[in-house]
């Protein structure tokens, strides 16, 4: 077919239509100076100026414009753009700018513009924030917290050099407090005003998030101080799950854009009550191999992250068991029907509220617990099985629990379920070695001999014991019976997708 001019000619092409077309198309560009222009485009900002205008490409150069033959561009994806804004004659554009695989630091560009365009110029960044933040809050309200001994003591230079300036330059509001000792970050969150702040930032590990949830679950009005205060790691550990999981991160410069950027997201919590205790678990519980390496290998620390692997082998290869006595609430019972639960929720798109559990809304304390505690009869449905050959009990509300160990692919930020992953400890030891190195190619969910369940509620006796390790989010509880429940979008924290972990998801096509 011969092409068609775009002049009218086309009896296909409705005149309006290319109208409000060159419209959006003029909209989307501002022309500054006499050579450059700032456009938006699809994902990106794209800048570009005429080479000729030699003191401009200067000063854009230094913030890493690449020259062509007669222009200069540049695109800097709207993910990066900090903030625009307009003083008297300038206009000036910040945005975060990799200087190499892991690290963003803070650039800026400016422009002179001239009286007559100031409208215009307005109208252009209005537009330019709404690309740059789509449904991410702008310039949040966030109390950091810095753990001085987090990152072997590096938090504190970490924070101001790689975090501060991007807070800072995305205009965010920032009060920054030093945690003092062990339970700090409790009290801090237990007394922190939630109308005062939108998000609480951990420069840390896992560590001191837990802290903070459970701080805010110890408050009056602990519902909605969990709803309106989004809880986030500045990753500043070791493991950093929490970031690996919601920003697809550790490092802090980076993970400091994606809190700029990130969408709040309802976090299912899991209430544990161990003796006359209720604590928060925001992460993982363990009892078995995953447990005692993660806990019992203290002394050998100094073999950095190795000491897992060889924690994990002494006790593979041992074929240790830890026997107990569980009950459990099951709700997605296999394989292929967690595939396709999770398949689902890749194309949800539903809002905030409709991903929390109705019944939890409101203004009170924690909600009560729906399958009672563990000093309680068991619920009616619930029956004990005895596990002689146990090896590993593992419950995850998130995908990695830490850097390549996405232990839990199908897990959902608030599909109201943990993902319970047990595994006998008598399987044969090769077997045992496959399983291991599964998890690092991301075959683990696969493997037989791994049960996977998705569940909202469990109780588990250890028994034949005298002594062993149960970790709750990595923190290390008494060897007593305990019991979990699942309160679905209890929490909030920032993520990127707004639904979904980053980590590789269970494949879809696969037979379960
Ligand atoms: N000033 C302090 N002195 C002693 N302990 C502290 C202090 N500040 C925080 N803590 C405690 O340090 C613990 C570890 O905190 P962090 O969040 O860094 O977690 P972590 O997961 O143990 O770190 P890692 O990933 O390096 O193992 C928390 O239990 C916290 O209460």
């Amino acid at each position: 077919m011969a092409s068609l001019s775009p002049s009218g000619s086309d009896p296909f092409i409705d005149p309006i239509e290319e109208v409000v077309e060159d419209e959006a198309l003029e909209d989307s560009v501002l022309v500054v100076g006499r050579d450059a222009s700032l456009t938006l485009a699809t994902d990106s900002l794209i800048v570009l100026v005429a080479d000729e205008n030699l003191t401009r490409r200067k000063t854009l150069n230094c913030c890493g414009l690449i020259p062509s033959s007669s222009k200069t561009t540049q695109a800097i994806p709207f993910f990066n753009v900090l903030w625009a804004e307009l003083s008297d004659f300038e206009l000036t554009l910040t945005y975060a700018r990799p200087t190499s695989e892991n690290v963003v630091r803070v650039a800026s560009i400016h422009y002179l513009v001239e009286k007559a365009e100031r409208r215009k110029t307005i109208a252009w960044i209005s537009k330019l924030l709404d690309r740059a933040y789509g449904e991410s809050q702008r310039r949040k309200r966030i109390k950091v917290l810095v753990n001085p001994f987090g990152g072997k003591g590096s938090a504190q230079k970490w924070y101001l050099r790689d975090i501060e300036p991007i807070f800072a330059a995305a205009r965010c509001e920032v009060d920054v407090e030093r945690t003092a000792y062990r339970g700090h970050a409790v009290e801090i969150a237990a007394k922190l005003d939630p109308d005062a702040y939108d998000v609480i930032a951990s420069c840390s590990g896992d560590g001191l998030p837990h802290e903070v949830f459970n701080g805010l679950g110890k408050k009056k009005d602990a519902r909605r101080a969990l709803s309106q205060v989004a809880v986030v790691q500045l990753p500043c550990g070791t493991g950093n799950a929490m970031s690996w999981n919601l920003n697809g991160t550790d490092s802090t410069s980076v993970a400091a854009l994606c809190i700029v950027k990130g969408i709040r997201t309802p976090l299912d919590l899991v209430s544990i009550t161990q003796g006359d205790k209720r604590t928060l678990s925001f992460l993982s519980q363990a009892v078995g191999v995953v447990a005692e390496v993660d806990l019992g290998t203290e002394n050998i620390r100094w073999m950095g992250s190795a000491r897992f692997t060889y924690g994990f082998l002494v006790r593979l290869l041992g074929k240790t068991v830890y026997p107990a006595d569980i009950a459990v609430k099951v709700d997605i019972p296999t394989k292929a029907s967690i595939r396709e639960h999770y398949r689902k929720e890749l194309s949800n798109r539903s809002d905030f509220n409709s991903r929390r559990d109705p019944s939890i809304v409101g203004d009170s304390t924690l909600p009560g617990l729906r399958y009672g505690s563990v000093q309680d009869p068991l619920p009616a449905d619930w029956s004990l099985v005895s596990h002689d050959k146990l090896g590993n009990f593992y419950s995850g509300n998130m995908a990695f629990m830490a850097p390549n160990a996405n232990f839990f692919p199908a897990a959902l930020p608030n599909d109201g379920y943990t993902d319970l992953v047990t595994v006998d400890g008598d399987i044969s030891r090769s077997a045992a070695i496959k399983s291991l190195m599964a998890v690092e190619n991301d075959t683990f969910f696969d493997m037989v001999h791994v049960n996977y369940r998705k569940i909202s509620g469990y109780r588990i006796i250890p028994k034949g014991q005298r002594s062993g390790y149960i970790s709750i989010d990595g923190e290390r509880v008494p060897f007593e019976p305990f019991q979990a429940e699942v309160h679905r979008g209890l929490g909030t924290v920032l993520s990127r997708s707004g639904h979904l972990y980053e980590a590789k998801g269970v494949a879809i096509n696969t037979e379960g």
